[in-house]
């Protein structure tokens, strides 16, 4: 079991976890973090560690199911054992340690479940530590914040000088032998109670040596730090950006002037329609609707009602953007493509971009708009009528 292997393991994870709150769903190593249990992402970085061997995990008698529930489908659990811990922590490492025994290991790791950012990196720096002849090795963080001492009042006590202090994490490594004797005697010995194994080494007058830990590594101790660890697991949100279409065509009959995205433009024929019959606005009101698929213009501005004969088309697309805006959207741009043998585009294409651009309240250099002949085929091409196209792409929700 144990050939190749460098140290074996003790998790401890029979705590009721009550400063983070006792839901439904069992203590905080069994609450769920990018979906995966805590716990089981704790076990999966040491069961990939080519250098772990036999692993004891110390549960509560009330958990077993959860535990099952939680670890099940991982690779490796050959090498796992479970055994219950006791009432305090310290009580579960003796457990934990009582049950390898009779492993042939000569160095053992203690870890928190619930500390389920912990790297490689971290494990390899205590084992080198040991394999250096140090007795025991603690992963640290030199304590960044200045430390205050608080009274029973809640009012400062003092500055506790920072200098050569550090914050203690797990996997916390010793020598099998040393640190099990020395769990033996602290249980027999004092009343003390310790928060870490460290802290016992450093009472049975074993060495301890500081290896680098990271800010990462940080005890799950509140449900905000569940929150935040589920956070941090959270896919990356991906940008909401749509794109709608749209099409429209209207007649041409005998007249002086069109209309087209906005500009009037003198011509011998005009187009005929409900509105001013500005294909171009009207595209791209459909356009617009679309990227909220918020329907069409004929659903907003029905040609039946009399209220819109003759109207300006820049109503219809002021309406759908106030929609798409409404819906917590922000117009990136629009883009229209006009079809028409005649009139020519090209002299009044600034004017039509200005146009889009004051309408919409978007600045010109998102606003395009393009014109193409019908290469004198089709109706457009006969000039019985001039068709446009429009794109508009808007963004959604955070991201815009
Ligand atoms: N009797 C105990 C107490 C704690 N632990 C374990 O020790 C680790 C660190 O303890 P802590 O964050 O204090 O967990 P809890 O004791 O569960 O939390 P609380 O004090 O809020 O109840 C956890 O993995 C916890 O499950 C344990 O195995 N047995
Ligand atoms: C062991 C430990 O994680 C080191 O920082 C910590 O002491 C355990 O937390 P507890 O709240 O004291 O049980």
């Amino acid at each position: 079991m144990n050939d190749g292997h460098e140290f074996a393991l003790v998790v401890v994870a029979a705590g009721r976890g009550e400063r983070a709150g006792s839901p439904a769903n069992g203590p905080k190593q069994y609450r769920l973090i990018g979906g995966w249990p805590v716990i089981a992402r704790t076990l999966v970085t040491f069961l990939d560690h080519p250098g772990c061997g036999d692993i004891v995990v110390v549960i509560h008698p009330d958990d077993e199911a959860l535990y099952a529930k939680a670890v099940g489908g991982l690779k490796g659990l050959d090498r796992v054992r479970t055994v219950f811990g006791g009432a305090t922590r310290q009580a579960s490492v003796r457990a934990g340690l009582q049950a390898l025994s009779a492993t042939s290991l000569q160095h053992v790791l203690i870890h928190d479940a619930v500390r389920p950012f912990v790297s490689h990196a971290i494990i390899d720096d205590v084992l080198e530590a040991l394999k250096a002849g140090h007795s025991a090795a603690l992963p640290a963080v030199a304590v960044a914040d200045t430390l205050k001492r608080g009274d029973a009042s809640g009012c400062i006590a003092g500055t506790v000088p920072r200098d050569g202090v550090f914050g203690a994490q797990t996997p916390q490594g010793f020598g099998y032998a040393e640190i099990a004797a020395a769990h033996a005697r602290a249980e027999a010995e004092t009343e003390t109670a310790f928060t870490d194994d460290c802290a016992i080494a450093e009472w049975a007058g074993l060495n301890v040596r500081l290896t680098p830990g990271h800010a990462s590594n940080v005890k799950l101790t509140t449900s905000g730090d569940i929150a935040m660890a589920d956070e941090k697991l959270a896919p990356a949100r991906l940008p909401d950006v749509r794109t709608g279409n749209g099409y429209d065509v209207h007649r041409l009959v005998p007249g002086s002037f069109v209309t087209l995205c906005g500009v009037e433009i003198p011509h011998d024929q005009r187009l005929d329609g409900h509105s001013d019959a500005d294909v171009g606005l009207h595209a791209l009101t459909d356009a617009l609707l679309a990227t909220c698929a918020a329907g069409d213009i004929g659903d907003h501005f029905p040609p039946s009602d009399p209220q819109w004969r003759g109207a300006a088309s820049h109503i219809f697309l002021t309406h759908a953007a106030g929609i798409v805006r409404k819906a917590g959207g922000v117009i990136m741009n629009a883009d229209v493509t006009l079809i028409a043998e005649a009139p020519k585009i090209g002299p009044h294409r600034q004017e039509m971009r200005e146009s889009l651009a004051s309408i919409l309240d978007i600045s010109v250099d998102r606003c395009s708009v393009k014109a193409t002949t019908n290469e004198t085929i089709g109706f457009a091409g006969r000039r019985e009528g001039i068709a446009a196209i429009a794109t508009a792409t808007v963004v959604f929700g955070d991201y815009a």
